[in-house]
């Protein structure tokens, strides 16, 4: 057997075409959605991930809104550079890039965001409303990576409801978020989230539907861990030299042996990656429907 492909690429193709109708329609009432991107310092990671978002938002007909400062910024001149994009009535929503240089207080800086302005989804007010509207429609930035993940599941007719699904890491942005929206009624999974000091990690995943694999670890979730026909999604990032070419590439944490059990597995990259993007997009455009009463 070898696993279908949850193509991450080709949906956020799909999604950023119903954005597209929907800027129209905002368009002509006279509203167009802006997102805005906070950069900090000059790390090339971060640039190139920055001009993604804004090459993103123009082929959708979001317009961009950037506030660059540099390396030595001080945690006062980007405290007001997030005062000015909450502020500013042309930006529906902003993201602050992340890491921010040393010495700056994150978490400070992340509260300051107005939370209907928050792009992320993950602001604490944000992630709060998830908590409190478990059976309610959540009317509030959702986090872009776990809606991501969702979103590519159920856009290829699968059922989370009832499926036992098995998180793997507890980092902010995925695993301590996701089960958040999984479990939310209208999803209904049930949850089981493991990290570094989960006893037998293999007992937990050989006996899940799906596995979300979150860690940042080459390679863990391998077949022998894998209940056959399971659903495997490939959120882990680590950069690798090629050993034949030389060149730095992006792996995940599953191990392509997995192919061979699983039913469905996300590429990465190719996957999740692709499908965070859209949510940033999904996310401003929602903001700026709220904001003008469409939705
Ligand atoms: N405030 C904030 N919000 C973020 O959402 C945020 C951030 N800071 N800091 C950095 C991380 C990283 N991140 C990625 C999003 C998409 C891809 C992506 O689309 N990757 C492609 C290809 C990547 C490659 O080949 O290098 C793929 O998976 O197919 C990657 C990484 C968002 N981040």
């Amino acid at each position: 057997m070898t696993a279908q492909v949850l193509d991450g690429k080709a949906t956020a193709a799909s999604i950023k075409a119903e954005l597209t109708t929907r800027v129209a329609a905002l368009a002509e009432r006279g509203i167009t959605p802006g997102l805005g991107t906070l950069l900090v310092g000059d790390d090339p990671g971060s640039q190139w991930y920055v001009a993604g978002k804004h090459k993103d938002c123009a082929e959708v007909g979001i317009a961009s809104l950037r506030e660059d400062l540099p390396a030595d910024a001080t945690q006062e001149e980007i405290e007001a550079a997030v005062r000015r994009l909450n502020e500013d009535p042309a930006c529906t929503g902003f993201i602050v890039q992340l890491p921010l240089p040393k010495g700056i207080d994150t978490n400070r800086v992340l509260e300051l965001v107005d939370p209907d302005k928050d792009a992320d989804g993950l602001h604490p007010t944000n992630l709060g409303r998830l908590v409190l509207r478990v059976n309610e429609p959540v009317t509030s930035p959702l986090p872009c990576t776990p809606r991501g993940i969702i979103e590519l599941i159920e856009r290829h007719d699968i059922s989370l409801a009832g499926a036992d699904v098995v998180v793997v890491g507890r980092g902010v942005t995925v695993g301590r978020s996701i089960g958040l929206l999984l479990t939310r009624r209208e999803v209904n999974a049930t949850v089981t989230l493991t990290h570094t000091g989960t006893e037998d990690l293999a007992e937990h995943t050989r006996n899940a539907d799906v596995i979300i694999a979150a860690a940042g670890v080459q390679g863990v979730i391998t077949s022998e861990i894998v209940k056959p026909g399971a659903v495997v999604i490939d959120v882990g990032v680590s950069r690798v030299v090629d050993s034949e070419t030389g060149k730095s590439r992006v792996v995940g944490d599953v191990d392509p042996s997995v192919l061979e059990v699983a039913s469905w597995v996300s590429p990465n990259p190719g996957g999740v990656g692709p499908m965070t993007r859209a949510m940033l997009l999904s996310n401003v455009v929602d903001s700026a429907e709220r904001a003008s009463g469409l939705a």
